[in-house]
């Protein structure tokens, strides 16, 4: 199995580290079948490389950086891990505290009655006098022992309960943020990329907690027996930390590599988890089957599984060595304590109960080191981690619409957009270019044109989804980049063009349109929306009527047709009874009983609303106040059905090519008889 074994594979650009890796070939041992190895270019398509994002931490600056330069991290490590344990549960976290650093105090004491007993046990004099004179040392050694026990319990309890309470407080600050970020946002490859690693980072904030408890636990621990060698002799102290350097750099190290590491296969893992998503989704269950895509896909999926593991194993193999040179060198500084230790006893400087106490001083003191250490190692991880997280959440607050105090019009007349030209994140070509139109209440205006000409761009900047590059959008002459955004939105009654099947009850899936006046009307207040868009016809016939689940991927959830769906869509907007009605693509899916029925109800909304509708059905544009034909982002041609079709153009190409479908009008290419 070939192993990615250079170093740098991880700072090559993906294009690179694809070509370097191919996916590995032979039998899997899961199924026995040969694993065919692919070009992923032709598999997942071309890649941009890693541009560095503006806003991100990304840290791949950890890559580089030294031992010392982690180690100045560790305050801010500690800091970190504070602030989400303070923000999860303040007591707790100051009781725990308090315990731990009384658990030390009990420790150093338990240390030096340990002394107290070796000096009397070594004393001159009688056996049993000895022993005598040691029972109160005994005691308080016991005694000490006792009351760290108790401690431990009740601090590990307290310590149990910051992890669900940190998981929270992280997600849902990122939950709040994904919501209400801009919808651009979602259009920018790079912040939905980022947003993956953000969620894989949220789980590291408990982690960072547990760690850097069990890092202050164990520092306590050190700071024990550490006082207890300062006190016995001033030499022992330095010495100890000295040995503990070596196992410091290689946990560095490590945590390094495996960051590292994960970030160069995090297209990888992602790939993994989108082929399993798709390869378990309902929806493509049917297309799997038909097309014989098993063998294809679960190739795909070993190859890149194969890919993963042979790097993990590459980053233990790596991260072992680093352990095993850490120890050897830690061990050799630690043969130099003792030396010390016999150095000082030989001379008689130290006595012998001094010299015993050391001993268990700096075997408690390593132990601590030990754990200090792993949890160091698994803290930095998280930190780096948790980077991921805290980057990203600071990128989508930025991003949040900032609140304006001024309200858009409440029920506009004449809404425009002015010149607006709009390019897609990360695209050359506008999807809009300097487009003007103007919607009037009382009319229906309907967009029509080519597939990709920018009909839904033009719709989500009318919307106040999208705020245009350039040019303005203005109701009743406000421009709308004065206004607060929400105030726009909620003036606005949407029909997307992919709309959302919520996994909730058929009345919710009504309510989400204006969930306020569903608290405010009651569960009935659905009811006469339903039956205009010819919903309530469908969700009466379900087995619990509207309460019934449409959560289909759950038992006793229930599925409805496509057109069944999009009578649901077309609800939510009339529930929602907006100024502002915008339908696009509302009938794609709907039968021509339907169809009709919602193209009236549209055109009755259109009385005392401004109405926008985008559809590739031209028959039902004919009645529209106004048509505008976009063609490549421009608006080619505006004017009633009758005007358009009186001069030559892409409408009349359009209606006479749909038209020719239902009646025999002549074909005006074909050539004459
Ligand atoms: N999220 C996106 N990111 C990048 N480009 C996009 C995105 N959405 C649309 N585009 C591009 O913008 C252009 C206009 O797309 P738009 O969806 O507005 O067209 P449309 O007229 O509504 O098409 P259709 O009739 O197929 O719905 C197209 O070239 C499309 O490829």
């Amino acid at each position: 199995m070939p192993v990615d074994r250079d170093p740098d594979a991880i700072s090559l650009v993906p294009a690179q580290r694809e070509a370097r890796s191919r996916p590995p070939e032979g039998p899997d041992p899961g199924t026995g079948a040969p694993v065919q190895a692919r070009d992923p270019v032709l598999t997942y398509g071309k890649e941009d490389d890693d541009t560095p994002r503006p806003w991100s931490r990304h840290d791949r600056t950890m890559e580089r950086t030294g031992v010392l330069a982690m180690t100045r991290r560790l305050p801010g490590l500690l800091r970190l891990a504070w602030s989400l344990a303070w923000e999860a549960d303040r007591i707790g976290l100051v009781t725990m505290v308090g315990l731990r650093v009384l658990s030390g105090l009990v420790e150093a004491a338990g240390l030096l009655a340990v002394a107290g007993a070796l000096t009397a046990v070594l004393s001159e004099g009688p056996t049993p006098q000895r022993l005598h004179d040691a029972i109160p040392a005994l005691v308080l050694v016991v005694g000490a022992g006792v009351v760290r026990t108790a401690i431990s319990l009740v601090t590990s309890l307290l310590q149990s309960r910051f992890g669900p309470r940190v998981d929270r407080v992280s997600i849902v600050r990122l939950l709040d943020l994904a919501t209400r970020t801009s919808v651009m946002s979602f259009d920018d490859p790079r912040f939905v990329d980022d947003l993956d690693a953000a969620e894989r980072g949220a789980a590291s904030g408990r982690q960072l907690v547990d760690n850097a408890v069990n890092v202050f636990t164990s520092g306590v621990q050190m700071v024990a027996a550490g006082s207890v060698l300062g006190v016995l002799h001033p030499l022992l102290l330095p010495l100890l930390v000295l040995s503990i350097l070596p196992d410091g750099w290689a946990t560095a190290r490590s945590a390094r590599l495996a960051h590292a590491s994960w970030l160069g296969r995090i297209r990888k893992i992602r790939r993994q988890f989108m082929l399993r998503n798709h390869m378990t989704d309902r929806d493509c269950s049917a297309e799997i089957r038909s097309f014989g895509l098993n063998r294809f896909l679960l190739d795909e999926y070993i190859a890149l599984a194969r890919e993963n593991e042979a790097e993990q194993v590459r980053v233990a193999r790596g991260q072992a060595l680093y352990r095993l040179t850490g120890e050897v060198v830690s061990g050799l500084a630690l043969g130099a304590v003792y030396v010390t230790l016999v150095l000082l006893l030989n001379a008689e400087i130290m006595p012998l109960a001094a010299a015993g106490t050391a001993v268990l001083a700096i075997r408690n003191g390593r132990g601590a080191l030990s754990s200090a250490l792993d949890s160091l190692n698994s803290a930095f991880e998280n930190f780096l981690y948790f980077g991921e997280y805290r980057s990203w959440i600071a990128e989508a607050a930025r991003r949040v619409p900032t609140p304006r105090g001024d309200m858009a019009p409440a029920e506009p007349a004449v809404v425009r957009v002015d010149a607006a030209t709009y390019t897609y994140p990360h695209t050359d070509t506008p999807a809009l270019r300097g487009v003007t139109v103007e919607l009037r209440r009382g009319q229906v205006v309907a967009f029509v044109g080519a597939n990709g000409s920018g009909k839904s761009t033009l719709a989500k900047i009318l919307a106040g989804l999208y705020e245009p590059d350039e040019g303005t959008v203005s109701w009743d002459g406000v421009d709308l980049a004065q206004v607060d955004p929400d105030s726009v939105r909620a003036r606005v009654g949407l029909i997307p063009q992919q709309y959302t099947q919520w996994p909730m009850s058929a009345r919710l899936n009504i309510a989400v349109g204006n969930i306020d006046r569903l608290a405010a009307d009651g569960p009935d207040s659905v009811i006469p929306a339903a039956t205009a868009t010819g919903a309530a016809e469908v969700i009466e016939k379900l087995p619990y009527g509207y309460d019934t689940s449409l959560a289909r991927q759950y038992n006793s959830g229930h599925d409805l047709s496509g057109g069944q769906w999009q009578r649901i869509a077309c609800a939510r907007a009339v529930y929602r009874d907006a100024p502002f009605l915008i339908a696009d693509e509302p009938s794609a899916a709907l039968d021509a009983r339907a169809e009709q029925a919602l193209f009236d109800l549209i055109r009755e909304q259109g009385r005392d609303r401004v109405v926008l509708l985008i559809t590739h059905r031209l028959a039902s544009v004919r009645t529209a106040d106004r048509i505008y034909v976009l063609d490549e982002g421009l608006v080619v041609d505006n004017g009633t059905h009758a005007e358009l079709m009186t001069r030559p153009g892409i409408y009349q190409e359009l209606f006479n090519l749909q038209a020719r479908q239902f009646v025999d009008l002549p074909d005006p290419a074909a050539p004459m008889p």
